[in-house]
């Protein structure tokens, strides 16, 4: 027990060095680096803090409990794509037929046996499970087996860790792992009443956090801390970006959000539409920074569009939680284009997926438009399925630019409309004004005259305020 505790605290900064921005590197870095997990010896396994998951040969397995053995069989691939994304090479999978997991061990005991002979014969290290597991039942598989058991989650907290490049990003990864790892440090048992002997007694009194207090609630408190201080953090970055959504609301540039699975091509798409020069990577969750770019309608009014962070079945809801401001922002859109690999074995199934995600954010209100993307490789059954399914989407390649002029003009279609018509005059001086029409709205008719130009126009409401000054009376 001791052991396991000291390799933990030593992946913490000590608690006395100074706080600077310096040590905040250093501690996010130091509670992911892999001390010890080198070799599969369960005296260093055992003891859940977050590492960073060092994941070689992996067997997969999964619980089979509903739908037809297709599903389950997806699900595990999918698994296994997380895992090669991760950087680990899948060696088997299995996958037990259950009405639901087993309480103590996820899959039946006698399954966990033969997960135990896989694992020997094929030399691998680690066993991902399909699933949220308790923190018992990963212990109790790992002394099972005697590899390390990691599950599903701790696998998507990975690879965003490994893939977070913002500030904003990496703390929001960071709060995430920390909101995960609090309810999985072990130790629980003697832990607790060692504690509570150091309480109850002589120790309770002004050095409260003096010897008696256990190393597992020193880590935990200092958990806390920190997650008490990345929430801070974010929450000045999510001021932040709400003056800056603000100005967009308030100069009303409609904003469109590309949503979808991970993997759907959703980069790719924005990469067609603006030739942003966005990554673009054959790996799930290749996007966690959203990033906006400018575009204009065919006449020229202006709008943004961005690209979000990818959804997958089961998002982990730390991540959720982590990721709300960012995923709010795709609530607060004028348009929510919902990108479909329509070359997965499965597109509805994920769509719903990604549904149950948008509307968890609040954005299940906003207008979407979907996009079935991978034209170019979607089997012809698959496509005639798919057109009856959503006879209303857009259906185009990323790849080869297929379609990509109609769903141009599907967005231009269901931006929202400058509907106020006004004629107005507007003195020369006000060449500003004059563009923000263009950009903003539509000009019918121009005739420049002595005191201006006269203009017929249709704005936005936002816009016709600003022009009511120069209403032209006897138009
Ligand atoms: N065949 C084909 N492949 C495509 C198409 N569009 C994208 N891809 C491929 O699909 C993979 C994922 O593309 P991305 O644009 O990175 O997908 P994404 O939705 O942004 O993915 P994440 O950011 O990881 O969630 C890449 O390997 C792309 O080359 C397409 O129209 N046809
Ligand atoms: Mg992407």
């Amino acid at each position: 027990m001791h052991n396991e505790q000291r390799d933990f605290n030593e992946q913490l900064p000590s608690a006395g060095t100074p706080s600077t921005g310096e040590l905040d590197l250093e501690a996010r870095q130091a509670l992911r680096r892999v001390t010890g997990v080198a070799s599969t010896e369960l005296a260093d396994v055992t003891d859940a803090e977050y590492r960073r998951l060092r994941l070689e040969q992996v067997v997969l397995v999964g619980v089979w409990t509903e739908g037809s053995a297709e599903d389950a069989e997806n699900s595990l691939a999918e698994l296994a794509a997380l895992a090669e994304t991760a950087g680990s090479v899948v060696v088997d999978g299995l996958i037990q037929r259950r009405s639901k997991p087993d309480a103590g061990t996820f899959i039946g005991s006698g399954k966990v046996r033969e997960v135990k002979d896989v694992v020997e014969a094929l030399g691998a290290d680690t066993v991902i499970c399909d699933g949220e597991l308790s923190p018992g039942q990963l212990i109790a598989l790992e002394k099972i087996i005697n590899v390390k058991v990691v599950d599903r989650t701790a696998l998507i907290l990975d690879i965003f860790a490994q893939h977070a490049k913002s500030a904003e990003g990496k703390a929001q990864v960071e709060l995430a792992q920390l909101q995960y790892l609090l309810p999985r440090l072990r130790g629980w048992g003697d832990a607790m009443s060692r504690q509570a002997g150091g309480r109850a007694g002589s120790n309770g009194g002004v050095g409260l956090r003096g010897p008696g207090e256990t190393k597992l609630e020193t880590d935990r408190r200092r958990i806390r801390n920190k997650v008490a201080k990345l929430r801070r953090e974010l929450a000045k970055l999510t001021v932040t970006r709400e003056t800056k959504r603000d100005s967009r609301t308030r100069n009303r540039v409609p904003a469109v959000a590309i949503a979808g699975y991970t993997n759907a091509g959703k980069s790719s798409l924005l990469n067609q539409l603006t030739g942003a020069g966005i990554l673009v990577q054959d790996a799930l969750f290749a996007t966690l920074d959203t990033s906006t770019r400018r575009s204009r309608t065919a006449e020229g009014r202006e709008f943004t569009i961005s690209d979000t962070v990818g959804f997958v079945r089961h998002l982990p809801h730390q991540l959720i939680e982590a990721f709300r401001s960012t995923l709010e922002e795709v609530a607060e859109s004028d348009l929510v284009v919902h990108v479909i690999d329509g070359a997965n074995p499965d597109p509805v199934g994920q769509a719903d997926a990604v549904r149950e995600v948008l509307a968890e954010v609040g954005a299940e209100e906003v207008p979407e438009l979907l996009v079935v993307n991978k034209l170019d490789a979607v089997e012809p059954d698959q496509l005639l399925q798919l057109r009856s399914d959503w006879p209303d989407a857009v259906f185009v390649s990323a790849r080869t630019g297929e379609g990509i002029d109609k769903l141009r003009a599907a967005i231009e279609q269901a931006l929202p409309q400058p509907d106020v018509s006004l004629t107005v005059c507007i003195p020369y001086v006000r060449g500003d004004l004059v563009s923000r029409i263009r950009v903003r709205g539509e000009v019918l008719t121009t005739d420049h005259r002595g005191d201006g130009t006269v203009m017929t126009v249709r704005v936005d409401a936002g816009l016709a305020g600003e022009l009511r000054p120069f209403v032209h009376e006897n138009a």
